[in-house]
């Protein structure tokens, strides 16, 4: 059995998170509730200082302007020199060339440990064309754990698609984990939380199967919400943030449903 998430709440560890304007409330309870300490930061001015009090920095570019940019550099490089991990969700990446170009910008001067997107995120930084003619697209989990390691090779970090099924690998050790709920899919911010319970994880737990188990977290607790609110999206979310709270490593051994890749 793991022992991941009673070992996390014991730690306590700082989650620097750069949020986007959306959803930073839902992000620094998500973090809050599986057993992290968040702090959000808005101001390239304190950067530096915040990197110096982290265990782990998650850089959203959800949202962007001149200065969360250069916070997202400055926390990078910083986080990089502490060592720390740092998680990156290139959100809506193709959507505009401002956030292609700033993804571009960060990929190259931050190294990236944990790269989470969905897998149209995560193709498009990849350079891969992805879609109805896209690497033999039909959505199905072969081509999206080619695209995870494709980009995992480039980045040279740990790629996390998340979907129906979620696709973790470093390009040569791959999971994917089968537990989720269409609810977190139109649940606005579901993607932003996970980013923040990797960094909770990441912050003391390297390695992919860490990782695995830090998206199954999110994705379990989001199924038993649903068992309880099929319809209820409201209701559902508040049932996802109290399992997120209440999960204990026995409940996720039960549950997780995850299959490791051999090829
Ligand atoms: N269709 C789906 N069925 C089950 N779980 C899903 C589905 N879509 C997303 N999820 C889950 O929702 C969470 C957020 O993923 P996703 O919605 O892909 O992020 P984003 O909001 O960045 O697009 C993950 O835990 C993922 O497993
Ligand atoms: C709606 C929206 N617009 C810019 S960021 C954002 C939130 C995205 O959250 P997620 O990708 O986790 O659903």
């Amino acid at each position: 059995m793991t022992s991941i998430l009673e070992e996390i709440r014991k730690e306590n560890p700082v989650v620097l998170d750069i949020p986007n304007m959306v959803t930073p409330q839902k992000v620094a309870d998500a973090i809050s509730y599986v057993g992290g300490s968040p702090i959000m930061c808005d101001s390239s001015n304190e950067g530096r200082d915040l990197v110096a009090i982290a265990n782990s920095l998650v850089l959203n570019l959800g949202t962007m302007n001149d200065d969360n940019v250069k916070l997202d550099i400055i926390a990078g490089q910083a986080a990089n020199n502490r060592n720390l991990p740092v998680i990156v969700d290139p959100v809506a990446v193709s959507a505009s060339e401002l956030r292609t170009e700033v993804f571009k910008k960060i990929s190259n001067e931050v190294n990236i440990d944990i790269l989470r997107g969905n897998v149209g995120e995560i193709a498009f930084t990849a350079g891969i064309d992805w879609g109805p003619r896209g690497i033999d697209a039909d959505d199905g989990n072969g081509d999206r754990v080619q695209v995870a390691k494709i980009a995992a090779k480039q980045f040279h970090s740990i790629v996390v698609i998340s979907g129906i099924d979620d696709v973790i690998s470093d390009g040569s050790e791959t999971y994917v984990v089968h537990n989720g709920s269409k609810e977190l899919a139109i649940n606005v911010g579901s993607g932003d939380v996970l980013d923040g319970v990797l960094g909770v994880v990441a912050a003391h737990h390297r390695g992919v199967h860490a990782v695995a188990l830090g998206t199954a977290i999110v994705s379990v607790a989001g199924e038993l919400a649903e068992e309880k609110y099929p319809a209820d999206p409201a209701s559902f979310e508040m049932e996802f943030f109290n399992n997120l709270y209440k999960l204990d490593d026995h409940q996720l051994s039960d549950e997780i449903r995850i299959e490791k890749i051999n090829n």
